[in-house]
């Protein structure tokens, strides 16, 4: 519930449009009941022969009723979708700003394909609380009472028998679909949702299913969910189908009885024969207005599980959001880890374990070491993707907790092992990177990342797939080229590239880096001469630590790890 009250809480910040409207709606319908009984009047009135006069002004009347019904109509309509479409961009906007501070490593928990039918489908699923949940209540309430206090002036018996129908239409028929609704476990949101995750990670790996040959048993297993889904779409609309037959069935008997006891109650002469059809059409019309209450249990169980699904993202965002922190800025960095044990959330195991490390003003630091052994679990909490379980991080003295996550984005400057490139141009792909970059800035990263083939219109498709591996880790130091900060994090930033391009890029990045605080992740442990230190990294923790004279005087791990290379390469 505490979900819907959000939701509603949204609505209720329309309140101008949604008070217009629903005040519209029920003057719009009232006026449209007063024209039908008014037109039941007039026929009856007709058929006595009138004097002209008594006619001309009532069938002026009419055309007044008819004019001001279509014109309220209108005013309603208008405003209800103002409304409605105000509140969607407020939902969409409020999912998004849920979104944004949420750290990556709290969004990897969401499969794409799940988030991105949260983000469309659920939202627009709460669209539909306003017409379909909110409002319709508020305008049978309304025209059900009215019609049936005014009806009380003409016949007791005919009001009491809108007032059992209108108990059945608004009261039993949708407390019976709501049960019918509880019922069921799954709503059609929540199968689209699945089958959007599966669909997406379908498209992700198409390549690789259909190298390993397992396509087509993927494809059955979407078909398979995207049945599932049309089913309980199926069963939705049958439930809706259902609502709406029983609302019409009880209008048709309760204007039948209506007519039945008007007709008893005129021939006894407890009711003036004058005002029969009068009521008849009143009631015909009445009813309308129950028709939406039959699918109003579907809508609120839809409304309510897409509030609940869209929360629990939201969640994540309460449990990680913190206080605002003092704004951040330096013009260099020096970051000291102090004892750092972490593990990634729901694995059983610490991937870091009492890492020490001390980054000083300026100077450069490789982490080498065997694969997994939490060489790029490091630069992530130095990016502030994930906290430490214990231990500190300082970063100029100042804790980590107290630093914004964005601050550290700014100052740091990564190359990380994969990196995004949107589909679009190579300077919409720069201009990520400093968006203040001109022309001639952007040109002489291309050139400097080696890269001056391309030129800054040249098309990048969907994740940079029509670049090579090379070409993409080139794109990212161009990136970084353009970027101003002051912590350089590079993992494995040139792996993809032959060893004298790979040497030619690493002297530009020195050049490039130098006077800053730099972060190098290698399994390569050629030219690390110039490194302040380097940290030798194995199952999470420190093995070794120093200059390279000093490892290599050592005759340590990294001096077997050097020893080792050098065999492979002759080999
Ligand atoms: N997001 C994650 N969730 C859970 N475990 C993870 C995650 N990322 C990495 N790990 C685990 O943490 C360990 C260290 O991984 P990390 O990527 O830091 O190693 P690495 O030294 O950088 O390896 P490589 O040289 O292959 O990139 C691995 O055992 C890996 O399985």
């Amino acid at each position: 519930m505490k979900a819907l009250m959000i939701v509603s809480q949204m609505v209720m910040k329309e309140k101008k449009d949604v008070l217009l409207s629903a005040g519209l709606g029920i003057a719009a319908a009232l006026i449209g009941i007063s024209l039908f009984g008014a037109s039941g009047y007039v026929i009856s009135k007709a058929a006595l022969i009138p004097p002209l006069y008594t006619l001309t002004i009532m069938l002026a009347l009419l055309k007044v009723f008819g004019i001001a019904r279509a014109l309220g109509k209108y005013a309603e309509r208008y405003y209800s979708h103002r409304a409605t479409f105000t509140i969607l961009g407020n939902l969409r906007s409020g999912f998004f700003e849920k979104l944004e501070p949420l750290p990556p490593s709290v969004l990897k928990r969401w499969r794409s394909g799940d988030l991105l039918a949260r983000f469309v489908g659920d939202v627009e699923n709460l669209q539909n609380f306003f017409l379909r949940v909110f409002y319709p209540p508020l305008i049978f309430f309304f025209v059900f009472t009215a019609v049936i206090f005014f009806t009380a002036f003409y016949s007791v018996w005919i009001s009491l028998t809108l007032g059992i129908g209108m108990l059945i239409t608004g009261l039993a028929a949708p407390a019976f679909f709501a049960w019918r609704q509880h019922k069921a476990k799954q709503s059609v949101q929540a199968q689209r949702n699945e089958l959007s995750a599966e669909a997406a990670e379908f498209l992700y790996g198409f390549r690789d299913l259909k190298i390993h040959q397992k396509a087509e048993t993927k494809k059955q297993d979407l078909l398979k969910l995207s049945g599932l889904a049309l089913e309980e779409q199926e069963r939705r609309q049958s439930l809706d189908n259902g609502g709406q037959a029983v609302n019409m069935a009880v209008s048709m008997l309760a204007v039948w009885s209506i007519a039945m006891i008007g007709a008893f109650e005129a021939a006894s002469g407890q009711l003036d024969g004058l005002f029969l059809a009068m009521l008849i059409m009143m009631g015909l019309n009445v009813f309308e207005y129950a028709f939406p209450m039959a699918a109003l249990p579907a809508h609120f169980a839809d409304a309510r599980r897409s509030a609940i699904q869209l929360q629990s993202v939201a969640q994540d965002n309460a449990h990680s959001a913190k206080e605002p922190a003092e704004p951040f800025a330096a013009d260099a960095v020096e970051i000291i880890m102090d004892d750092v044990t972490f593990a990634y959330p729901e694995d059983f195991r610490n991937t870091l374990h009492h890492i020490s490390l001390e980054l000083k003003l300026g100077s450069r630091t490789a982490i080498v070491g065997p694969s997994g052994s939490g060489k790029s679990t490091i630069l992530q909490i130095l990016l502030k993707m994930y906290e430490p379980e214990s231990g500190s991080l300082t970063c100029n003295h100042r804790p980590f907790q107290s630093i914004d996550q964005e601050d550290i984005w700014r100052l740091a400057n990564p190359v990380l092992q994969e990196n995004h490139f949107f589909f679009g141009s190579i300077r919409d792909n720069l201009l990520l990177a400093n968006e203040h970059a001109t022309e001639k800035m952007m040109e002489q990263a291309l050139k400097e990342a080696e890269l001056s083939q391309y030129s800054l219109e040249d098309k990048v498709l969907e994740k940079g797939e029509n670049l090579s591996g090379g070409e993409r880790q080139k794109l990212a130091l161009a990136r970084a080229f353009l970027r101003e900060g002051q912590l350089w994090l590079l993992d494995e930033a040139f792996s993809s590239m032959d060893l004298l391009t790979e040497k030619r890029l690493m002297e530009k990045v020195l050049e490039k880096s130098d006077g800053k605080t730099a972060v190098f992740i290698s399994h390569r442990l050629a030219g690390l001469q110039s490194m302040d230190q380097i940290v030798v990294m194995e199952a999470g923790r420190i093995k070794e630590k120093g200059t390279y004279e000093e490892l290599m005087n050592k005759k340590g791990d990294f001096y077997k790890l050097k020893q080792v290379e050098a065999a492979v390469l002759s080999y």
